[in-house]
């Protein structure tokens, strides 16, 4: 795909609560700002790369672009799982990210149970692929080492 890998850094805002309360999987949501810095042709969907907030630890991560279809939410949102388990919320701090490869296109689902399984197969999915050395690099990658405050996005 084009535009991978994409780096990007923004600050994690608010959004519906829906990701931990109705689904068990919580979401780390971009502000709008940030999401209106993506290329406006990146395909919506899910993809999967690395994360870290802060200064943290680097991190596997899948992400979802677009418009939530099971929800159907009228503002576009960039929201990243970290699959690792936080001890608190992180809100307002800085989310770094590198998405490195696509998973699939948003879709909708009969129920909440199928929405469900659908991330917690895309979850399996991101962890074999990180696995290998293509995408395992980009975890070393200077951009999870620059100073902390500097917004850069995909440069
Ligand atoms: C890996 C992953 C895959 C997702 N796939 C879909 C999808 O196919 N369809 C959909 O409507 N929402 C999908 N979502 C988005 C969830 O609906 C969304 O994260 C949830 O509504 C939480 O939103 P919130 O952060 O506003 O609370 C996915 C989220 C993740 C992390
Ligand atoms: N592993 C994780 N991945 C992403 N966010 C997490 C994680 N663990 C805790 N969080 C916190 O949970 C919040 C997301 O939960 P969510 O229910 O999606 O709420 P919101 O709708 O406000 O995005 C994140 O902003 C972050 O502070
Ligand atoms: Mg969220």
């Amino acid at each position: 795909m084009r535009h991978l890998p994409y780096f990007c850094r923004g600050e994690v805002v608010k959004g519906f609560g829906r990701g931990s309360r109705e689904l068990g999987i919580p979401t780390a949501n971009f502000s709008e700002q940030v999401v209106e810095s993506f290329p406006s042709d990146i395909p919506t969907g899910i993809y999967y790369g690395w994360a870290c907030v802060g200064n943290g630890d680097v991190h596997k991560m899948v992400l979802s672009i677009g418009w939530n279809p099971f929800y159907k939410n009228i503002k576009k949102s960039v929201e990243t799982h970290i699959i690792h388990t936080f001890k608190e919320d992180f809100y307002g701090e800085i989310l770094s990210i590198v998405i490195t490869g696509f998973i699939r296109p948003e879709k909708n689902f009969d129920s909440l149970d199928a929405l469900i399984s659908a991330i917690q197969e895309d979850i399996e999915e991101a962890k074999r692929q990180l696995d290998l050395p293509e995408h395992l690099k980009l975890k070393e990658d200077n951009f999870f080492h620059l100073p902390e405050g500097k917004i850069v996005n995909n440069h």
